[in-house]
């Protein structure tokens, strides 16, 4: 059993998140571990949290929030030995429902005792200016970036997966479709949206891209080819049905490098929002060790 953990808490999602937090903290005093808690004070901090604590040798660094918080805990882990744990605390959570991490708690808490890991392959987005970020789940431009961008975080507290409808249904009338120029490994692809994964789901448990795995290098690359809003009504009623993969013009390809080139269209990654295009995507330089069940 690990001695030694620091758990890096995003409190921003309010009083609810420090309960869940409160329980998988019992469960694991109970059984004699002393994790230390350090909470977030801003966006990008718990990067900073993180690379600190690896630096000090600290082997599990756990993110306690949602996907956000866990691509930047990777962040501040990347190049280093200390291993990546989850306490799904989100919104949407699906690195942890990839990966079977459970959300109860107290459940969680367990995994993290066991500390079984795994190796996880990130990506890193860079752009032109020499900016880079890594990901754990996917980089998205197009449609559903300008949704990421558009989000009010007070209300996506207030209704959580709610949020993401609404604003979905206010930006289909305004979202401009303007054509994306998606390199995959060399080759041209034009589409509306282009969602590069590394795993299999989207927005939570949904289908995106059957034969994509975290823990398996390069991505699964969704090209969303019909552009307007009938096509984005289409999209996201076949999501919730997991009929997304196989639904006309949407494809799917695999890739160990995309370059995503558009007029000054917005990117997300890992729910959060990423700049603009254009952006280049690889491997992280190096692969880390994820606690798993
Ligand atoms: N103290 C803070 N105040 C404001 N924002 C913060 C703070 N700490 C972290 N953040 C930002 O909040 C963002 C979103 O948080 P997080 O990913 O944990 O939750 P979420 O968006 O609800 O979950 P999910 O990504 O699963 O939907 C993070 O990317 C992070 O940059």
């Amino acid at each position: 059993m690990p001695t030694r953990m620091l758990i890096v808490f995003n409190p921003a999602a309010g009083a609810r998140r420090r309960r869940r937090l409160f329980a998988a903290l019992d469960l694991m005093r109970g059984i004699g571990l002393r994790p230390e808690v350090a909470d977030t004070e801003r966006r990008g901090h718990a990067a900073e949290l993180a690379r600190n604590a690896a630096a000090a040798g600290v082997p599990i660094v756990v993110a306690a929030g949602g996907d956000g918080t866990i691509a930047e805990v990777a962040d501040g882990l990347a190049g280093s030995d200390s291993a990546l744990g989850v306490l799904p605390l989100g919104t949407a959570n699906v690195l942890a429902l990839e990966l079977g991490i459970p959300r109860a708690p107290a459940h969680a808490a367990a995994v993290l005792a066991m500390g079984r890991t795994a190796l996880l392959h990130p990506g890193l987005a860079r752009h032109p200016d020499g900016r880079e970020l890594l990901f754990v789940q996917m980089l998205g431009a197009g449609f559903d970036a300008a949704v990421v961008h558009n989000l009010s975080s007070p209300l996506k507290r207030a209704i959580g997966k709610g949020a993401y409808v609404l604003q979905t249904l206010r930006e289909m009338p305004r979202y401009p479709f303007a054509p994306i120029r998606a390199e995959i490994d060399g080759r041209i692809e034009d589409a509306a949206s282009v969602i590069v994964s590394k795993g299999r789901l989207y927005a939570g448990r949904f289908l995106l891209a059957p034969g994509a795995d975290p823990r398996t290098e390069g991505f699964h690359v969704a090209l969303f080819r019909d552009a307007g809003v009938l096509a984005a009504m289409r999209y996201g009623a076949a999501l919730p049905l997991g009929l997304l993969p196989r639904m006309r013009g949407v494809e799917i390809r695999c890739a160990e490098t995309v370059r995503l080139e558009g007029p000054d269209l917005p990117a997300q990654a890992d729910g959060d929002a990423a700049g603009c295009l254009p952006v280049m995507i690889g491997p992280a330089p190096r692969p880390m060790r994820i606690v798993v069940p």
